[in-house]
């Protein structure tokens, strides 16, 4: 074992009870904490780890807490399966100005009584002291650093939080590396640490391939708790790139057509090295069924979409008729969540995918099935029309033709143009655009209007499916289009 960290307490007794009123308050203001609006009903400790550097100071914890929460805001409502969180809990006497917003809150009792604990993240030494971790190897109590031997580390890189919006927590090292601490972690393989790790070993260059990770083993399930990657230096993301363009009003078709050439080289590679499967009628239907009790469960969630939610429904419909009529489609690995944010342009133009965590809200099981690779087309579709909807009515048509670019130079790369499947892209723009409502709701109902006025438009077009609807003016229709065109949507033998 490396003396990297050299000290592991399996259960501090008493510690998780001092923090629970703190935790309780600081937990749900967390931008990465999944449970919102739901009270916190406490808190059952996972693996509790001392990390003690040789010869450093005490007082740096690594927790894993399942946080129990009521069902719905209701007094004695009954309790949902508890999410497990990932913290990394410093302790001092008091925290000195540049840690002001890492504060957690003072203890009052138990074995940390008289001191102030922080999300020991935004710190110099507990970050270093990862990358330290990662380095070397390290195992500790249940935690295990592992890395890639052909990637070289260099020490002493110097360490500094990710201040931006983000579903887990990121550190950046010297601009060299990046590490994503997962925050809401769970057992099993996780497809953010998988796929690139998959995409490496194909070769592939869109991708970060991933240094060095961490992960816990606890009652013979691992749990991956972080990712090292090289950091892409000087690059702006899909997003920020998109809405400067926008406020400039200059063109972005020609990065949206590049987007839709690397989304589709990341989706060949993922056919080539990872299982795909062929969708007929029953796994339609089974993946209809799915897309209609997640617009259910979002309709009682989010009010605003009851009125559409039969017209909504015509969509998924429409699939599993197509699938009926003999129609198959072929799945494979894919990113799960890609947006706009999750794509990155380097300074010489190339743009990187990232972020394959899928939807962090949907079970584990669920995010790693292989899925048409038109469900990454669909949610990049939804981006441009976020990113149109950002900077106002100052660009009419942007997104339509953003749309059509990403379709034809994912056609260029992949051999087959998503605009031919408007059946399938629709119903996956649809799930999509469902999934962005409850996900505002939660986390920025500000921006609810937004994927309320997608709603809006595809229920307008819930009958009988346009490709007009698809964004593409720049092409023509497809008056003629087969039921089942040859690719990527094959009918059966
Ligand atoms: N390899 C990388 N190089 C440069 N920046 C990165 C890299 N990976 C992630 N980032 C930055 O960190 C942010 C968060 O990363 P992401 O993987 O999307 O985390 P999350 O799942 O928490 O949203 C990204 O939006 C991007 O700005
Ligand atoms: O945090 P993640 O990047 O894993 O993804 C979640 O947050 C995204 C917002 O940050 C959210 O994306 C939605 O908003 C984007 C603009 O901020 C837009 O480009 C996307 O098209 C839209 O879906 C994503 O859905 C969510 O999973």
């Amino acid at each position: 074992m490396s003396e990297a960290v050299t000290r592991s307490l399996a259960t501090p007794p008493g510690l998780l009870a001092s923090l629970d009123p703190l935790l309780r308050q600081w937990l749900p203001r967390q931008r990465w904490f999944a449970g919102k609006g739901r009270p916190l009903t406490g808190f059952s400790l996972v693996a509790a780890t001392e990390l003690l550097p040789p010869g450093g100071r005490r007082g740096l914890y690594h927790l894993l807490v399942r946080a129990h929460q009521a069902l719905a805001p209701v007094p004695g409502a009954a309790e949902q399966p508890a999410d497990c969180y990932q913290l990394l809990i410093g302790e001092r006497e008091a925290l000195p100005p540049r840690l002001a917003p890492a504060l957690i809150g003072h203890v009052t009792e138990g074995p940390l009584a008289g001191r102030t604990v922080y999300d020991a993240l935004h710190d110099t030494r507990p970050a270093e002291l990862l990358l330290e971790a990662l380095r070397s190897g390290t195992r500790v109590g249940a935690l295990r650093f592992e890395r890639d031997p052909d990637q070289e580390i260099r020490p002493g890189l110097v360490p500094r939080l990710v201040t931006a919006e983000q579903s887990n927590s990121s550190v950046v090292y010297g601009d060299t590396f990046i590490l994503k601490l997962l925050r809401r972690v769970v057992p099993g393989v996780n497809p953010d640490l998988e796929l690139p790790l998959a995409l490496a070993r194909e070769g592939g260059d869109r991708v970060p391939a991933p240094t060095a990770w961490m992960c816990a083993d606890l009652g013979g399930d691992p749990y991956v708790l972080g990712v090292l990657q090289p950091f892409v230096q000087g690059a702006a993301d899909g997003w920020e790139l998109a809405l400067r363009e926008l406020a400039k009003g200059e063109d972005f078709t020609a990065e949206a057509r590049a987007l839709g050439r690397a989304t589709a080289e990341v989706h060949t590679a993922l056919a080539r090295t990872l299982p795909t499967v062929t969708l007929g009628s029953s796994q339609v239907r089974h993946l209809v069924d799915g897309m209609t009790d997640r617009l259910g469960s979002a309709a009682q969630a989010v009010p605003a979409l009851r009125p559409y939610a039969r017209a909504l429904r015509s969509a998924f419909e429409a699939l599993a008729d197509l699938a009926a009529q003999g129609c198959t489609w072929t799945a494979q690995r894919v990113h799960g969540d890609l947006h706009l944010g999750q794509c990155l342009r380097s300074p010489g133009g190339r743009w990187w995918l990232i972020d394959f965590e899928g939807e962090p809200s949907k079970p584990l099981a669920e995010r790693r099935m292989p899925q048409p690779p038109l469900r990454d087309v669909a949610g990049m579709l939804r981006s441009f029309d976020y990113a149109a909807h950002a900077a106002g009515h100052r660009a009419p048509g942007w997104a339509d033709s953003c749309r059509a670019a990403y379709c034809s130079g994912y056609a260029r790369a992949a051999g087959a143009d998503p605009r031919t499947d408007p059946v399938l892209l629709r119903a996956y723009e649809t799930d999509k655009a469902i999934y962005e409502v409850v996900y505002e709701a939660r986390h920025r109902p500000d921006w609810l209007p937004v994927p309320l006025a997608a709603i809006r438009r595809l229920a307008a077009d819930g009958g009988a499916p346009s490709p007009s609807q698809l964004s593409h003016p720049s092409l023509p229709s497809h008056p003629s289009l087969p039921a089942c065109p040859p690719s990527p949507r094959r009918p059966r033998p």
